[in-house]
């Protein structure tokens, strides 16, 4: 096989990984040359915000603790005036894509540099893109003000995530890479990125599922997820992408759980048009039969959801989510097609075998 012709970018962005990892926060902020941190995080997890905030002392300028999911607007606004009245210098987004989500928009708006500590699977600390959620349409984009500067990845600290978002989020991280492999941008040292995260959530979920605090499997799976949020911030996503942002945003309907039900669907609609991508997807899950359905039976086999109907998606809706679809062009190894797609959708709403 020759080598093909390819661009490749490198984001200037800092990883430290490891077990205990969060013990080098100091240090980390340091070497950003900041001195006032402000902490970010869900009102749930506050406690673990004011741990981390305990760790920095007199460099924590304060904890903002009412981080959403799509980061709406005011809260985006809200964060920033505190951040600006506390006078701090970079922000610490310590929780899932939602918190490093709101550390994003005050990063697009005061390029503050942020720090984050990842504690799901989503991927947002590795890219560039941004979403805010205003008059409830979320709008998204790419700059890279908003590229968190560190990534401190501390398997310890998803230890207690549970074990459904576990393999959720594993699987929300899986799409990443797989719709890498057949990105139009798509370059090899992202093709090896995606095989080798994939291969870690494969090995990875069924291991959370059997003993949710494995820290060998915690490891593992944040290392997946580190290497699929890698992929989906450097090259192009496609109709699975497309697909779950219209049946987030429009239906409202949960993030990681919403990936995991249409992926084995989305994979089968692209499955001939794209057949190495599907054989490296494939192979990197162990399988020896299709992307899709390997993807299908490590959702299943591990209690996930696989029905868009068990999480709240109406059926008569499924006509406008597939007009959204197809609202925009947008490059996919396959045209997209109204027919095959609405019949995606049904099968996904009605969580069939691929
Ligand atoms: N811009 C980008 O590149 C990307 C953005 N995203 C965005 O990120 C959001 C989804 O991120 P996701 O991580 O799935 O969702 P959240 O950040 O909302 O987290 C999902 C769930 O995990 C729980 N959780 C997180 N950390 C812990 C922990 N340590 N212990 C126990 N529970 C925990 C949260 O609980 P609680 O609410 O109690 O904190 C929440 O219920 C979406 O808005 C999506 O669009 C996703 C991927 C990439
Ligand atoms: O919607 C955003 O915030 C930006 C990207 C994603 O959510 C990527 C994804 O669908 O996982």
């Amino acid at each position: 096989m020759t080598t093909p012709s390819f661009i490749y970018t490198s984001a200037p962005q800092r990883v430290v990984f490891g077990a205990g990892s969060l013990q080098h926060l100091a240090r980390e902020i340091d070497a950003l040359g900041a001195r006032r941190a402000l902490v970010l995080s869900t009102p749930e997890q506050r406690p673990q915000a004011e741990r981390v905030a305990d760790m920095l002392g007199a460099h924590a300028a304060g904890v903002f603790d009412r981080a959403v999911m799509h980061v709406p607007i005011e809260t985006a606004r809200e964060a920033r005036e505190v951040a600006a009245r506390l006078g701090a210098d970079c922000a610490v987004a310590i929780g899932g894509g939602s918190t490093t989500g709101l550390g994003k928009a005050i990063a697009l708006d005061s390029g503050l540099p942020i720090l984050a500590i990842p504690t799901t699977y989503a991927g947002s600390e590795m890219t560039p893109i941004y979403g805010i959620t205003e008059a409830g349409m979320k709008k998204t984009g790419k700059d890279f003000r908003v590229l968190p500067r560190t990534v401190i990845y501390d398997p310890e600290l998803s230890l207690g995530l549970p074990v459904g978002m576990s393999v959720t989020s594993g699987i929300n991280a899986i799409a990443h890479a797989a719709e890498g492999l057949y990105a139009v941008d798509s370059n090899p040292i992202m093709d090896l990125m995606a095989q080798e995260g994939i291969a870690a959530l494969g090995r990875a979920l069924p291991a959370i599922r059997a003993t949710p605090k494995d820290p060998a499997a915690r490891s593992d799976a944040l290392y997946g997820a580190w290497l699929c949020g890698t992929v989906l911030g450097n090259v192009g996503m496609a109709l699975h992408h497309k697909l779950c942002h219209t049946l987030g945003g429009s239906f409202n309907l949960p993030h990681a759980e919403t990936h995991t039900i249409v992926l084995p669907h989305a994979l089968a609609y692209n499955a001939g048009a794209a057949p190495e991508a599907m054989a490296k997807i494939a192979k990197a899950l162990g399988g020896s039969g299709g992307a899709a359905q390997a993807v299908y039976d490590l959702a299943r086999d591990n209690g996930a959801p696989v029905a868009l109907r068990d999480i709240g998606m109406k059926e008569a809706d499924l006509d406008l989510a597939c007009e959204h679809a197809l609202k925009n062009q947008y490059p996919n190894p396959r045209p997209l097609e109204r027919a095959a797609i609405r019949a995606l959708l049904q099968n996904a709403w009605e969580g069939v075998r691929p």
